[in-house]
C-alpha cells in the first residue's frame, strides 16, 4: 500500500517537475521571438497586473483594467509587444499601422478571433458567431449580415426602440417631476432590454400595453384586457432581465479559482470546464440558491434548448396526429393548456422566482421567436447532422471568398433552383411562419434562405443558419448588444450632462431636422409627459425653452394608448410601405445629423467599450509584418491597446485627445485610428444598429428632457467646481471605468433630469 503510494507521489511529483520546466521554457518564447513587456510571475504571467492598484481603480475583486493595464504597459514597450496569460503569449498592437497590416490586408487569413481555454470549440453545434472561426464564421456572418446590416431593418428596429424609449421613462412615475440626482444607467439599461428583446427576439415586449394585441399569445383573452397586470408586468419583467443580467456579467467577469487555473494550467481545459459545469449544477439542482446566478446558461441550456424543443417536438406531434399541421401558433386550441401546463411543471424553479401569468408571459416571446424555426426544422435527418457539424477552414483557410465576392457570384447563379426546392418543401405557402424569426424586415420572402437543412456542404449557395445556430446567435446578439450600448448612452448622457455648450448644439441640431424626427413623437410623448406635467406643481426655470409648437394641438383628454390602434390596424401592404417609409425617413435624417454623428465617435473615442474584443489569432506560418521586422508565429493570440491609440496625439492631434472635442472627426484620420467597433472583416455586427440606437436615445432624451449635472442634496459647490476642472483639463477622467470584457463606469452614473416644457 505504501510501495503504491509512494509511486503515484513520486510519479506525480516527475510530472509537476517535468511541467514546471515546461512552463519555465515558455516564458522565453516572446523573447526569442525580439518582443519585449513585463517580466512574467512563475505559472501566474501577467495577469496579477490586470487586477493590481497600480491602475488606482477601487474595484479590485474582478480583472478590471484590462485597457488600462495595457495602456501602462504601451507607454513602456512601444507599439508592439508581448505579455503572458498563465504561460500562454499573447502578443499586443498598439499601432494602427500595424493594425492595418494584420487585420486589414491579411483578411481573408485573420477570421479567427483570439481564443480563451474556457470557451467552447468552434466546431461546437452551440458555438455562435463570436467564436466560430474560418469557413463556419463565414457562413454564418454571411447569413447574419444579411438581416443586421439592412438598412430597412434598421430603420424598422428604430421603431421598436422608439417605443423602447417612450415606455421605459413614461413608465417611471418619478420622471414625471424634475430629478436630481437620476442615475441614467439603469434607465438605458431598461431602455436596452426593452428593444433589445424586440429587436432581437423578435417580439414586443410591450406587446400588453396596447389594447388590441395583434399576435397569439399564451395569455387567455381576460388576461390582456387587464392593463395593469399588463403594465406591471412589462415593469417588472424588463427589471427583473436587466437585474439578472447585471448579476450574471458581475460573476462572469469577476475573480474565480476555476478562471484562474483555466489560465495558468490551460492543458487541462476540459477539466476546468467539467469543474465549472458541475458547480453550476451544483449551485442549481442542490441548493436552488443561484438558479439564475448565471441567466446566460440558464436561459440557454434549461430553457430555450429543453422546454421549448421539447414542447414543440410534443406540439407538433399532436398536431400532426390531429391533422391541424398548420396551427402550431394557435394557442387558442385545446391542446394549449395541456401544453403550458407541462411546460410550467417542467420550470419548477422558474415558478418560484415568477408568478405563472409572468411565466406565461415570458414563455409568449419565446415561443413566437422560436416556434417557426424549430417546427420548421424537425426531422431526424437534420438533428444528426446539426450533431455532425465540422468545421472544415484549415483545409480552406487561404482560399476564402470575400464577402463581396460571394455576393457578385450569388447573383450571378441562378438562385430559382433553390427557390423551386423551396416549393417542392411546400414551404412557400408557409412564409409567415418566418415572420417572427426576422421581424425586422417586411419582405418576409427572403427569410427562409437563412435557415437550413442541409448543412452536407459549406459552399455558400447552402450558406444557411442551422437551428442551434439561429438559437445561439440569437443569445449572443442579446448579449453583445445589450451591456455595450447601455453603457454607450450612459457615457453619452454623462457627457451631455456635463458640457452645456455641446448640449446647445446637439439641440440646435435637433431643431433644424425637426421635421424629420417628430414622426411617432406626438403619440407618445406629449400626451404622456405633459398630462403628467400638468397634473403636479413642477415649475421649472430652466426648461422655458420651447423645441417646437406642432404638436400643441392635441386632446388631453386623449388615452395615451388609443394611437396604437392607428399602428396596429395597418392591414394592407400600401400603409405598412408608408410607415416602413417615414422610419426610414427618421433614420436617414439621424444618419444625416453630423454633429450628432462626430458628438457620439467622439464619446466612444474616449470610451471606448468592447476593448478586449479587439483580437485575432495568427493561424499561418510565420507572418512577416512592418517590413520584415517582426514575425508572428502561428497559433499566436494579438489583442489591440485601443485605449493607447485612442488617445495618441500623433493621431487625434492638434487638439490634446484628453479634452472632449468632436469637431477633431472633421479631419480625415488614420483608418485604424478609430477602433471603437473593431476593424476588418470580424468587426461588429451591430455597428450600425447601435449607432443609431445611441443617436435615436439622445434625440428623443433631449426632445423630452432637459438634462443636466447632479445636483447634490446639500449643493456642494467645490464637488462642481472640481467637476468643471475636470472637464476642461481631462475629460477621460470624468468617469471611473472598470473593464474586463466590456468597459463599465465603477460608480453609478448621475445626471439631473426634468421633463421639457412643450
Ligand atoms: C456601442 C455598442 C457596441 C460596441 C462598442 C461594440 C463593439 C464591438 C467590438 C469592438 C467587437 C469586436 C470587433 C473586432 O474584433 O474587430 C464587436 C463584435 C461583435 N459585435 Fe458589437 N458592439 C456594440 C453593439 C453591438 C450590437 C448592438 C450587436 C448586435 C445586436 C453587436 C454584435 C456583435 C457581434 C455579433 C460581434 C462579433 C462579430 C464577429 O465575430 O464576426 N454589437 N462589437
Amino acid at each position: 500500500m505504501i510501495k503504491k503510494f509512494s509511486i503515484i507521489v513520486s510519479s506525480f511529483s516527475v510530472v509537476t517537475l517535468i511541467y514546471f520546466y515546461y512552463v519555465k521554457k515558455c516564458y522565453n518564447y516572446l523573447k526569442s521571438l525580439g518582443y519585449d513587456g513585463p517580466k512574467p510571475k512563475f505559472l501566474l504571467g501577467n495577469i496579477l497586473e490586470f487586477v493590481s492598484e497600480k491602475n488606482s481603480i477601487k474595484n479590485s475583486r474582478s480583472f478590471s483594467h484590462y485597457s488600462k493595464t495595457l495602456q501602462r504597459w504601451t507607454k513602456t514597450y512601444g507599439k508592439i509587444y508581448g505579455y503572458y496569460e498563465g504561460h500562454s503569449p499573447v502578443l499586443v498592437l498598439a499601432d494602427p499601422d500595424l493594425i492595418t497590416e494584420v487585420f486589414l490586408n491579411q483578411n481573408k487569413l485573420y477570421t479567427y478571433r483570439r481564443s480563451f481555454p474556457m470557451s467552447k470549440k468552434s466546431s461546437d453545434p452551440n458555438s455562435d458567431i463570436f467564436i466560430n472561426n474560418g469557413m463556419r464564421w463565414l457562413r454564418v456572418r454571411y447569413a447574419l449580415e444579411k438581416i443586421m446590416l439592412n438598412t430597412k431593418n434598421t430603420a424598422k428596429c428604430l421603431e421598436y426602440a422608439d417605443n423602447s424609449f417612450i415606455n421605459t421613462f413614461r413608465l417611471q412615475n418619478d420622471l414625471n417631476k424634475p430629478q436630481l440626482k437620476f442615475n441614467i444607467f439603469n434607465q438605458t439599461k431598461l431602455f436596452m432590454i426593452q428593444t433589445i428583446f424586440t429587436v432581437i427576439f423578435g417580439n414586443e415586449i410591450n406587446l400588453f400595453l396596447q389594447k388590441k394585441p395583434h399576435i397569439h399569445t399564451v395569455f387567455n383573452q381576460r388576461d390582456l384586457e387587464d392593463s395593469n397586470l399588463a403594465k406591471s408586468n412589462n415593469l417588472y419583467f424588463t427589471k427583473m432581465v436587466s437585474h439578472k443580467f447585471d448579476v450574471a456579467f458581475e460573476s462572469f467577469e469577476s475573480f474565480s479559482l476555476l478562471k484562474l487555473l483555466s489560465l495558468t494550467i490551460p492543458e487541462l481545459s476540459h477539466v476546468w470546464r467539467l469543474c465549472e459545469n458541475f458547480k453550476f449544477f451544483f449551485n442549481s439542482y442542490f441548493f436552488h440558491m443561484s438558479y439564475f446566478a448565471d441567466p446566460m446558461f440558464w436561459f440557454y441550456s434549461n430553457f430555450i434548448q429543453k422546454n421549448l424543443i421539447i414542447y414543440t417536438q410534443e406540439q407538433n406531434e399532436e398536431e400532426i396526429s390531429a391533422g391541424q399541421e398548420d396551427s402550431y401558433l394557435n394557442f387558442k386550441n385545446n391542446n394549449n393548456k395541456i401544453s403550458t401546463t407541462r411546460l410550467a411543471s417542467q420550470s419548477q424553479n422558474l415558478g418560484k422566482f415568477i408568478t405563472r401569468k409572468q411565466f406565461c408571459y415570458f414563455n409568449s416571446f419565446l415561443f413566437l421567436t422560436y416556434m417557426p424555426i424549430i417546427k420548421y426544422n424537425q426531422s431526424d435527418t437534420v438533428k444528426k447532422r446539426i450533431n455532425s457539424v465540422s468545421d472544415s477552414m484549415r483545409t480552406k483557410k487561404a482560399r476564402l471568398p470575400s464577402l463581396s465576392t460571394i455576393n457578385e457570384l450569388k447573383k450571378q447563379r441562378n438562385i430559382s433552383s433553390y427557390n423551386k426546392k423551396l416549393e417542392e418543401n411546400n414551404f412557400t405557402n408557409s412564409r409567415n411562419r418566418m415572420y417572427s424569426i426576422d421581424r425586422l424586415d417586411n419582405k418576409v420572402d427572403l427569410k427562409p434562405k437563412f435557415i437550413t437543412n442541409d448543412l452536407e456542404t459549406e459552399d455558400f449557395e447552402n450558406w444557411k443558419l442551422t437551428v442551434n445556430e439561429a438559437l445561439s446567435n440569437t443569445l449572443l446578439m442579446f448579449f453583445a448588444g445589450y451591456e455595450t450600448t447601455s453603457t454607450a448612452i450612459t457615457f453619452c448622457c454623462k457627457v451631455i450632462s456635463s458640457l452645456p455648450e455641446q448640449r446647445e448644439k446637439l439641440l440646435d441640431e435637433i431643431k433644424d431636422n425637426w421635421h424629420s424626427l417628430k414622426f411617432n413623437l406626438e403619440k407618445y410623448k406629449i400626451k404622456a409627459i405633459k398630462s403628467k406635467i400638468d397634473s403636479t406643481s413642477f415649475n421649472s426655470d430652466d426648461d422655458d425653452e420651447t423645441l417646437c409648437n406642432e404638436s400643441d394641438d392635441y386632446d388631453e383628454n386623449d388615452d395615451v394608448f388609443d394611437d396604437d390602434v392607428k399602428v396596429d390596424n395597418i392591414n394592407n401592404d400600401k400603409d405598412k410601405s408608408r410607415v416602413l417609409d417615414e422610419w426610414n425617413e427618421l433614420y436617414e435624417s439621424l444618419e444625416n445629423m453630423k454633429y450628432l454623428d462626430i458628438f457620439v465617435k467622439e464619446v466612444l473615442r474616449m470610451f471606448p467599450i468592447a476593448n478586449s474584443m479587439v483580437s485575432r489569432k495568427c493561424v499561418v506560418d510565420n507572418l512577416y509584418i512592418d517590413n520584415g521586422i517582426y514575425k508572428i508565429p502561428n497559433g499566436m493570440n494579438i489583442v489591440v491597446d485601443v485605449l493607447s491609440i485612442h488617445y495618441d496625439a500623433l493621431w487625434w492631434g492638434p487638439v490634446d485627445p484628453n479634452i472632449f472635442y468632436p469637431e477633431r472627426f472633421l479631419t480625415e484620420r488614420h483608418p485604424a485610428a478609430w477602433l471603437a467597433f473593431g476593424i476588418g472583416s470580424r468587426k461588429c455586427l451591430g455597428v450600425k444598429l447601435a449607432m443609431s440606437q445611441i443617436k435615436l436615445f439622445i434625440v428623443r432624451l433631449l426632445q423630452n428632457y432637459v438634462i443636466d449635472k447632479p445636483k447634490m442634496q446639500d449643493d456642494d459647490d467645490d464637488d462642481d467646481d472640481d467637476l468643471n476642472e475636470v472637464n476642461r483639463n481631462n475629460f477621460s477622467e470624468l468617469i471611473e471605468t472598470k473593464d474586463v470584457f466590456f468597459t463599465a463606469p465603477v460608480d453609478p452614473v448621475y445626471v439631473s433630469i426634468s421633463p421639457r416644457k412643450i
